[in-house]
């Protein structure tokens, strides 16, 4: 791909595991602003894009989350390894970030979606990962229930569902009970824009 920064030249990536996803070292030269070039060297774990979506009801004043256990979240803090989160997914390579969202919402929470609107894009931790994300936010009721959720056994996927009033779901990002960010986003997202309005 054409390099479009001028100040960066001579990138050569080396692959230092690939397991799951991959982790890349990449090499560069880099040219600070005061003109000096320097040769450079970042980390960066790529395990794609992902999608995430916060279900919501107006007439119930309620949320759709998610709760499973993240071994990252447990690896830095051991009380926090249960992570409550908005529904979310890894996008496919060919996939778009709409078709993900309506497939995992039906897989982890089992509501069959029809509209879903794309309200926020953010890279989740631009120093380390190439992850973007793309934040979404759909209506629901009773009649789109089409299955138990609870994620794909053959994925080893552990999901609780929660249903839980807008007020209690703010409350806990106050008192930290909702630390993911993805999550924290999408609830102050509905929060400014009053889809919901916590009492
Ligand atoms: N075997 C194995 N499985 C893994 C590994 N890493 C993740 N998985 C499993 O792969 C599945 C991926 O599930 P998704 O629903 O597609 O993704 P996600 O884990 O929910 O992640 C979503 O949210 C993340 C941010 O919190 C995003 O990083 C991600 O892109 C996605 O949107 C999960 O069951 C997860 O446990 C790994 O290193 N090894
Ligand atoms: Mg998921």
């Amino acid at each position: 791909m054409k390099n479009l920064m001028n100040n960066l030249k001579n990138i050569t990536k080396t692959t230092l595991s690939k397991e799951w996803a991959r982790l890349d070292r990449i090499d560069y030269d880099y040219q600070f602003k005061n003109g000096e070039w320097k040769r450079l060297s970042r980390e960066c774990y790529n395990r794609g894009n992902g999608a995430a979506i916060l279900l919501y009801n107006v007439e119930k004043q309620t949320v759709i989350l998610t709760k499973q256990f993240r071994m990252p979240a447990y690896e830095n803090n051991k009380n926090e390894g249960m992570s409550i989160e908005a529904c979310a997914g890894a996008i496919d390579n060919n996939d778009k970030p709409l078709e993900t969202i309506i497939r995992e919402t039906e897989e982890e929470v089992g509501y069959k979606i029809d509209n879903a609107k794309q309200v926020l894009t953010a890279y989740t931790s631009p120093g380390a990962l190439t992850e973007k994300m793309y934040l979404f936010v759909a209506e629901y009721n009773e009649t789109m229930k089409v299955s138990k959720g609870g994620g794909l056994e053959s994925e080893d996927e552990d999901i609780e569902i929660l249903e839980l009033s807008f007020s209690k779901a703010i409350a806990m990002v106050k008192n930290e009970e909702i630390i993911d960010a993805k999550t924290i986003m999408l609830l102050q997202y509905a929060q400014i824009n009053e889809l919901l309005i916590p009492v």
